[in-house]
């Protein structure tokens, strides 16, 4: 999206870019309060607001294309796509472009493309601890572990940024994140193994907060929210592209 802007818009200073760059590769994720200014976060959230009262949000599911399912044990929010059909979309857009092209200058992570949804979580919403992407052994994988395997392979960085207006400290809805993944018997992520380790951060959704995160290597889970707690979480991804077809799930 938006491949072909000469030089777009970024969100924020290259100073505030610049330590995001470093968080993201001296942690694997990293935090920047206050990151969108008060103006766009406020058309975001307006726009958030309207499509989830018109009902074009939907129940989010956990995991892509064919593997999608809707668990309410594992996430209880509501969805809608970005698709630029805004100017607050179209300038947050093109700020997440900007900030691929600098994530690409840096650390040549290849990143070809990004998507992003709002989600609004109504009070009592949260998302159990999980990564946004992993890679699924080898063996045992048929044919069609092999769509999500690639699709939920292509998602590399997250971006996840707050919309409420003001976040108080009984709102819970933090997101809390760890900076590895153990690994299980069975060669896949155990996120359960994490329950006596204490997170390396828990950060409140305040107002214009902009969260990036590996998104294969940390571990991470949205706390129940008591309020309705209104972000955008979107994914930088590679060329997902096998035998010349481009990844069908989107
Ligand atoms: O909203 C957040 O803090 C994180 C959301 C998230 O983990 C996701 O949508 O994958
Ligand atoms: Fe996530």
């Amino acid at each position: 999206m938006h491949q072909s802007l000469a030089t777009p818009r970024p969100l924020f200073g290259d100073n505030l870019t610049a330590s995001l760059i470093a968080g993201l590769e001296a942690h694997g994720w990293a935090h920047a309060p206050g990151a969108l200014d008060d103006e766009l976060t406020a058309a975001l959230r307006a726009e958030a607001l309207v499509l989830d009262e018109t009902g074009e949000t939907h129940a989010g599911a956990v995991g892509r294309g064919r593997h999608e399912q809707h668990d309410r044990s594992i996430r209880r929010t509501r969805i809608a796509w970005l698709d630029g059909a805004s100017p607050a979309q179209t300038r947050f857009l093109e700020g997440a472009e900007a900030l691929r092209r600098s994530l690409n200058r840096a650390l040549y992570l290849g990143l070809f493309e990004f998507e992003a949804h709002y989600a609004v979580y109504p009070p009592g919403g949260f998302y159990a601890r999980h990564l946004d992407a992993f890679t699924l052994p080898a063996a045992g994988a048929g044919a069609g572990a092999g769509l999500g395997r690639r699709a939920e392979r292509s998602r590399v960085v997250s971006l996840v940024a707050y919309l409420n207006d003001h976040w108080e400290e009984g709102h819970g809805g933090r997101l809390a994140l760890w900076e590895r993944a153990p690994m299980g018997a069975d060669a896949r992520p155990d996120m359960a193994a994490l329950d006596d380790v204490t997170p390396a951060a828990e950060i409140a959704p305040a107002p214009g907060g902009l969260v990036l995160m590996l998104s294969e290597s940390i571990p991470h889970e949205v706390r129940p929210a008591f309020a309705p707690r209104i972000a955008i979480a979107g994914w930088f991804r590679v060329n997902a592209s096998v035998g010349g077809a481009l990844d069908p799930a989107r």
